[in-house]
């Protein structure tokens, strides 16, 4: 899905890191700590004798953002203004509670490349990532892969392959890369595999040359 100005192996500096990293901002900042609390309530006792304090706290939170939250059209103008990059999606936006976030970088080869350690909320298989999750990250990293490689589109299809089960608590190698363009047809391909090089997860996709516009 294109989203704006964003770099590309053949516009920018090698290297070059495609996703927004997490700043020093209040809204990072409150973001990375509602991350927490989802991991944190995975984790701690069900015995736990607070839960209701806490179940208190949280809505009191919830209700105050609520209550400075905008229309949802005036939101959508304003998290899809600004850089090329995306704060906001489930996979590599800092401002996204349920996105990991994975940092990608684009390499010289044209491939787009991070590192990220999953944690119970991803769980699928005990101590494993859920298979949805690894689609989901997979179609987003083939997504920054096709803006790095010039030619961004659609998701139409994208085939799955689960080679053996994917680890949590231990670091991940995710890739990306634009393999080729028939016309409006992108074809790319993405792993997952274990910091040792052993392949989980690999998938080939099809993306259709199509834009969604931004909201304005
Ligand atoms: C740096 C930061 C960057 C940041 C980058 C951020 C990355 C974000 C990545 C997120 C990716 C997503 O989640 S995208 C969201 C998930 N995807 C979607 O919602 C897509 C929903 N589907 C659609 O909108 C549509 O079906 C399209 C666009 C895929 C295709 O529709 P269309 O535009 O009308 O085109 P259409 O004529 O149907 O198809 C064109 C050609 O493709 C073929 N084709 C179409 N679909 C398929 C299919 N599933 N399998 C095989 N072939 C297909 C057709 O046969 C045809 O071939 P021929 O007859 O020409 O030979």
């Amino acid at each position: 899905m294109k989203v704006g100005t964003h770099p590309t192996a053949a516009t920018h500096a090698h290297g070059t890191v495609l996703t927004s990293a997490p700043q020093d901002a209040p809204v990072d900042r409150a973001t990375a700590a509602a991350r927490r609390v989802v991991d944190a309530m995975l984790r701690t006792d069900r015995g736990n004798a607070n839960l209701d304090r806490v179940a208190e706290e949280l809505n009191s939170i919830a209700d105050h953002l609520e209550e400075h939250a905008p229309e949802v059209a005036e939101r959508l103008i304003d998290m899809w203004n600004g850089e090329g990059v995306t704060r906001h999606d489930p996979v590599t936006g800092p401002e996204n509670a349920i996105a990991p976030p994975l940092v990608l970088e684009g390499l010289e080869d044209g491939s787009v490349r991070g590192t990220v350690t999953l944690t119970m909320p991803y769980q699928g298989p005990p101590g494993c990532v859920h298979g949805g999750v690894s689609a989901l990250i997979l179609d987003h990293v083939l997504g920054v892969a096709n803006a790095w490689g010039g030619k961004s589109g659609m998701t139409a299809k994208l085939e799955t392959n689960y080679h053996r089960p994917t680890p949590l608590f231990e670091p991940l190698v995710i890739t990306g890369r634009l393999v080729s363009v028939d016309g409006r047809k992108i074809r790319t391909v993405g792993s997952i595999t274990t910091a040792d090089g052993q392949l989980c997860v690999s998938v080939e996709g099809l993306f259709i040359d199509k834009t969604v516009p931004r909201p304005r």
